[in-house]
């Protein structure tokens, strides 16, 4: 599904008010009867619920919602903060329709704000998608007070204060909201870790914005929803056989990271690759062949470390290649080898990642569109560098794909590829359960199975971070957040598949 910018969502709105023939005041309505939906189901009327406005439309969704709220029994109370002379018309159209009986006082100065009872709802309506600058002054004293109070904050659109698409000024005051509920779909700024304390959980409540406006809107901003990967995956023939599922190669261990290499394996396997073969340092032969019975095992001639290639790489349709390699000499040399040589894709992760981070030359030997970076946010500094910010990363990432025309898994709480034609995909499964060691070699696994199956590189990293983070999410209902391991990681990808698949 598309991301919308602030502006591009204030063009949906207008577009959808003309297309449907309706007012816009009829569409805030709309939006106010979504969030109370969500509202009524969260709280109950026994809590009083503080509703603060702000001067625009945002500040207009909470005075609809103030309505609806008392209609359904909640006692609401009302805070208009500062100047409304100005406000917009849908705000003074819903001020006039705001029952009698529903209190409200106008907050104009720093003075008139006051400590809230213990134990209220409060509902964040001052500024949404329409802000456009920092929040400082009477709002940003409100908002500093509601972040002070411990009470449970639902913002209407956005946490107010903060910038739907692009950084926010370090000076600007931004609410901490608890939940987070938005109309249509999720803004930009959701899917950024560093806002993890404004926007709390959030939600999307539909509002039915024109499906032909944002069919036709351009963007290189995506988040995967499950419709957007399930028609990829591709059921089998009944008359296929191995070898038209892959044959990949896993280029991974070393001493006492074993496991990484065991991992990456089971779960190659799980995720469907026809033939696997993998290549270990010697010590560890034994330990693959009895830990993955299913996979061939070549052992390298270092004991310790990877330190060759397979000689007939080319038979091999793709290359998994980093998770416990380490950084030796030898490991280094041979990876330059395979970078220069390798006719087939290539998923790199961990330090084969670290390894190219530091090298400019093996940058410059990347076969262009063969090859997806997966690194978590260290290795990605290692590899592309360090950004200012987290809008400054997607854009830095943008330029990286581009100029080395490859793909790169940023992995972290909404996973985030990048592709060399500028696109950006938020991928919305997974858990904080996974922040355990081994998952990203799960990853590598899965991903390396998709391409070794034909899928493109785009659809491959789609798809394998999708099927990751469902299989964590399943795992989660079975062994909850603090057991779980990659190996459970593992032990679910059946079930994920099979959900994709119904
Ligand atoms: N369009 C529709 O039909 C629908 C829209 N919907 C809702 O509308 C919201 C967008 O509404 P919006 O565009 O009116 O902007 P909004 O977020 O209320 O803020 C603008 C106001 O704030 C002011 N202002 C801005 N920054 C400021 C600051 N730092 N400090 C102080 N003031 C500041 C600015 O004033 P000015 O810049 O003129 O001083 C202006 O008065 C959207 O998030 C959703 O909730 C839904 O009902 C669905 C239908
Ligand atoms: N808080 C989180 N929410 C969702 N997914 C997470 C979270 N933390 C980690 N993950 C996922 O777990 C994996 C961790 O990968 P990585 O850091 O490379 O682990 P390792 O190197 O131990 O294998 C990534 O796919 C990441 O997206
Ligand atoms: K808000």
């Amino acid at each position: 599904m598309k991301l919308l910018s602030a502006a591009q969502t204030r063009e949906a709105d207008a577009f959808t008010i003309k297309e449907e023939g309706m007012s816009s005041s009829d569409l805030m309505e709309r939006a106010a009867r979504a969030f109370v939906g969500w509202f009524e189901n969260k709280f109950q009327p026994t809590q009083a619920v503080h509703i603060f406005c702000g001067p625009g439309n945002n500040g207009g969704d909470g005075l609809a919602v103030a309505r609806l709220l008392q209609q359904r029994n909640y006692a609401v109370q009302v805070y208009l903060v500062g100047d409304n002379s100005k406000a917009s018309a849908d705000f003074k159209l819903n001020l006039e329709r705001l029952p009698q009986e529903i209190p409200h006082q106008h907050l104009k100065e720093k003075q008139d704000i006051t400590a809230l009872p213990e134990g209220a709802c409060v509902v964040d309506a001052l500024f949404g998608t329409g802000l456009n600058r920092p929040v400082s002054g009477l709002y940003a004293e409100v908002i500093n007070s509601l972040n002070g109070s411990n009470l449970t904050i639902t913002a209407i659109d956005m946490p107010s204060g903060l910038y739907t698409d692009s950084q926010t000024p370090a000076e600007g005051a931004i609410v901490q909201a608890n939940y987070t509920v938005s109309f249509q779909l999720p803004k930009l700024a959701f899917f950024l870790p560093q806002h993890e304390a404004f926007v709390g959980e959030w939600h999307i409540v539909p509002i039915g914005l024109s499906d032909s406006f944002i069919a036709a809107v351009e963007t290189r901003l995506y988040f995967t929803t499950p419709q957007d990967v399930r028609h990829l995956l591709r059921p089998r023939k009944k008359f296929s056989h191995k070898g038209l599922y892959g044959h990949a190669l896993l280029l991974s261990g070393g001493f006492g990271k074993m496991g990484a290499a065991v991992l990456a394996a089971r779960a190659c396997l799980r995720a469907g690759v026809g033939l696997l073969t993998i290549q270990v340092p010697a010590t560890g032969y034994t330990v693959l062949q009895t830990a993955v019975p299913e996979a061939m095992t070549l052992a390298d001639k270092h004991r310790r470390h990877l330190s060759e290639l397979p000689k007939e790489t080319d038979k091999f349709d793709v290359i998994g290649v980093g998770p416990g390699i380490g950084t030796e000499r030898v490991t280094k040399t041979a990876l330059g080898q395979l970078l220069a040589t390798a006719s087939q894709p290539l998923v790199v992760d961990a330090d084969a990642i670290n390894i190219i981070g530091s090298s400019d030359k093996l940058k410059g030997q990347l076969p262009p569109d063969k090859v997806i970076f997966t690194p978590h946010p260290k290795e990605f500094e290692r590899l592309v560098g360090k950004s200012n910010n987290e809008y400054d990363r997607l854009y830095d990432m943008l330029d990286f794909c581009r100029v080395y025309r490859c793909y790169v898994v940023l992995k972290g709480n909404n996973t985030t590829i990048g592709t060399p034609d500028g696109k950006i995909f938020f991928n919305t499964t997974g858990n904080a359960g996974m922040a355990t060691g081994g998952t990203g070699d799960v990853l590598t696994g899965i991903v390396t199975a998709l391409v070794g199956q034909n899928y493109s590189l785009e659809e491959a990293c789609l798809l394998g971070v999708y099927l990751h983070g469902l299989a964590g999410d399943l795992a989660l209902k079975a062994v909850g957040e603090i057991s779980m391991t990659a190996s459970d990681v593992i032990d679910f990808l059946p079930q994920a598949f099979l959900k994709l698949q119904a």
